[in-house]
């Protein structure tokens, strides 16, 4: 029988990896949250609604690898902040990257498909991220490891059509009134939501904050 000591771990709750059920439909919706806005409540609620999602996991990065970290919140507040807005019964949110020990998506998704094969994954990102997708480590990789589904945002709606990514992955691109059946599709395949525009952002809020 193993001790109390042994079963003890080092991390706090919030690094856990939710608690889902064989099958289920999980959205895993990466961001700063730096602090967390209205809009990624809108691309959480849009994703989940139209993908038919069980879940979604907002997974709060320890540190976005293409940002500065000069003016990033301690992970701590941004997860307290994150988990005030994601009050709802079908979000979870976690910084399990901390315990995968990386910062980038495509080792984080490996390593959760590779944990959780009976899960059905779809990676949710909004449109200014779509714009710069091929930027990030791997990129192609990701598009071969999950669905991905990304919610329309203002000034960046033309990155379906120009970013590399949606000109590279083009033929796995699904209509988005077909896209309740993304989350059981082969990667790579992607679809664009047009929703109701939110205009807030993290950036703009750190200036009101500071002025
Ligand atoms: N208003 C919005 N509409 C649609 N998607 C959004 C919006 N704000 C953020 N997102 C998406 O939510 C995810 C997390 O974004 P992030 O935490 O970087 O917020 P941000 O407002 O873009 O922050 P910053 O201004 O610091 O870059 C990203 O996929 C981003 O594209
Ligand atoms: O893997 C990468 O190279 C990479 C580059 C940029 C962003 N990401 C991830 O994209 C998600 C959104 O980041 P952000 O800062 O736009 O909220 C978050 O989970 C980041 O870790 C990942």
């Amino acid at each position: 029988m193993s001790s109390p000591a042994a079963t003890r771990t080092s991390h706090p709750d919030w690094v856990k990896l939710p608690h889902a059920e064989a099958g289920n439909r999980i959205g895993i919706f990466g961001g700063s949250f730096n602090p967390p806005h209205s809009g990624h409540r809108a691309v959480a609620m849009t994703a989940m609604k139209r993908l038919k999602l069980d879940q979604v996991w907002w997974l709060v990065t320890p540190g976005n690898p293409l940002k500065d970290a000069a003016d990033l919140a301690p992970l701590d507040k941004r997860i307290h902040m994150t988990s005030a807005l994601a009050d709802h019964p079908r979000m979870r949110v976690t910084a399990h990257e901390v315990v995968l020990g990386t910062p980038y998506t495509a080792e984080t998704l490996k390593r959760l498909c590779r944990k959780r094969p009976d899960l059905n994954f779809v990676w949710i990102m909004g449109a200014d991220n779509l714009a710069s997708f091929h930027r990030w480590q791997d990129w192609r990789t990701i598009m071969d490891s999950v669905p991905v589904a990304v919610v329309d945002r203002p000034h960046a709606s033309l990155s379906v059509l120009f970013a590399p990514m949606a000109q590279t992955y083009g033929y796995a691109r699904i209509d988005e009134g077909d896209a309740v059946i993304l989350p059981h599709l082969a990667a790579p395949a992607w679809t664009f939501l047009h929703a109701p525009l939110d205009g807030n952002s993290s950036t703009e809020l750190r200036k009101r904050q500071t002025t």
